[in-house]
């Protein structure tokens, strides 16, 4: 039965206001890791390790004091903000999303609540400000990510054990409370915050620090928007409290990974994946192709069908010590660029199709305003022909690209609820995207006098 909660889920059902909207519409992010890591990158006393660069420091097991003066050593002399806004406006991503700290406890801010900070780098500059500047001069919403496990701080605990530990552990909870209030006040347009390391005993055994947190910052910035994974109940349950109410305001549990194309239970909340072009690097390694490293189509796919299932999908970028952006990522983010230069009507303020069935030749997406319905194709099939199984009383009157309104598509409605789409005898390079005009014949219907 219902469990009484103090820290578990504060409302039910999707947030409607303006700023949720906008971040619902949103859609497509660009996820940011740069930290201190960013300096070894991935390499250590010359081996290389193959597991996430951010994680260099717990790979190689160097000690606080050897990792920490890395800080002595941080100086991105090429780092351009608006080289890196200009770059993912031509993107097509309409957010970004960067570590303010991460596990290493490194601030990318002046915070005045510990000197492990950008201000004590031979850089100097607060690079936060800086880029919020340059990405909201870009029209990019930016939001920020906080790592609540620290490796830096001595405060920090993974578990409470003691009396010393709950001492410690509460002047932390102090210590992050105020760097968070700090990030809210001093960079007023900040949209959202997206919370990190947030898996051990000692954040679930104080759930009602989380939910006050959450609070906290919407007091500071209404609107804002902060991600299921800061939050434990009163049990401990994470992003989804022991009644199964998901808390946040968001779901933020699909990190390099997608719900199934026919998991249809995440249309019914707010969500969003963040994901690595290679298999599992968010800070800068200097090995690129130590493992897979996806192609622009593929993520291209991945968009489309988070969008396809009202998700919003955050692509992450892993900058370079001097400051710059690795050709790799520059190469697929003007490939994914080009393609959302056509296509991005079936992205922007578009989600889930409701009721259209999962296609094998790609994804529907439909436009939260207009209803305007898109088909986005990868698979063409060998008939050349597109099988579309419509709902009860729809049918399709026309069918259009996107990218080529007058070049006709045959539609045929072949039997109750099947429409066949005849494309043309041509080769396709890239997914396309195909406007679908449906008549509702239940309206259309008169009623017999
Ligand atoms: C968003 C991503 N979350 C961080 C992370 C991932 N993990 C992790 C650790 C062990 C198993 C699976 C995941 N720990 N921290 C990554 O470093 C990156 O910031």
């Amino acid at each position: 039965e219902k469990k009484l909660l103090k820290y578990g889920a504060q409302y039910e059902g999707k947030r409607t206001d303006a700023a949720m909207q906008k971040w619902r519409s949103n859609r497509f992010g660009q996820f940011i890791h740069w930290g201190l890591y960013a300096i070894p990158g991935g390499e250590w006393k010359g081996k290389t390790y193959t597991y996430a660069a951010e994680f260099l420091k717990s790979s190689a097991h160097i000690p606080n004091s050897t990792w920490d003066s890395l800080q002595y050593q941080f100086n991105p002399v090429k780092f351009d903000p608006k080289t890196w806004a200009k770059m993912a406006k031509k993107m097509g991503v309409k957010y970004m999303t960067i570590t303010t700290k991460h596990h290493e406890g490194f601030c990318l801010w002046p915070t005045q609540y510990t000197k492990f900070n950008i201000g004590n780098t031979p850089y100097k500059k607060d690079i936060i400000k800086a880029l919020v500047d340059a990405y909201n001069s870009e029209g990019i919403d930016v939001n920020f990510y906080y790592s609540v496990l620290d490796w830096h701080h001595p405060d920090w605990r993974y578990d409470i054990k003691t009396k010393e530990d709950s001492i410690a552990f509460s002047r932390y909870l102090t210590f992050a409370q105020n760097q968070l209030k700090e990030l809210a006040e001093n960079y007023p347009s900040v949209k959202g915050f997206w919370f990190d390391g947030t898996w051990d005993q000692s954040i679930k055994k104080n759930g009602w620090w989380t939910l006050q947190v959450e609070q906290m910052l919407k007091s500071i910035r209404p609107g804002v928007v902060v991600n299921s994974r800061l939050r434990a109940d009163d049990y401990g349950a994470r992003h989804f409290d022991s009644n199964g109410k998901m808390m946040g305001d968001y779901e933020s549990g699909y990190e390099r990974r997608l719900p199934s194309p026919t998991d249809t239970q995440v249309i019914h909340r707010d969500w969003e994946a963040c994901m690595t072009i290679p298999e599992n690097q968010w800070g800068y390694h200097k090995k690129w192709d130590i493992s897979y490293t996806k192609t622009p189509l593929e993520l291209i796919e991945m968009l489309v069908q988070t969008t396809s299932l009202g998700g919003n999908f955050l692509l992450n970028f892993g900058p370079k010590p001097d400051g710059t952006i690795r050709i790799e990522e520059q190469q697929i983010a003007e490939h994914i660029g080009n393609w959302m230069k056509i296509n991005s009507a079936a992205i922007y303020n578009a989600g889930h199709a409701k009721g259209w069935p999962r296609q094998d030749w790609g994804y529907f997406t439909q436009n939260e305003t207009t209803g305007k319905l898109y088909a986005v194709v990868f698979n063409i099939p060998i008939s050349g022909i597109l099988k579309i199984q419509t709902l009860e009383g729809i049918t399709i009157s026309k069918a259009s690209f996107l990218e080529k309104p007058d070049v006709p598509i045959t539609v045929k409605e072949i039997a109750k609820k099947q429409v066949n789409l005849y494309l043309p005898q041509q080769s396709f390079s890239e997914p396309f995207v195909i406007i679908l005009d449906t008549i509702n014949e239940n309206k259309n219907k008169y009623i017999d006098a």
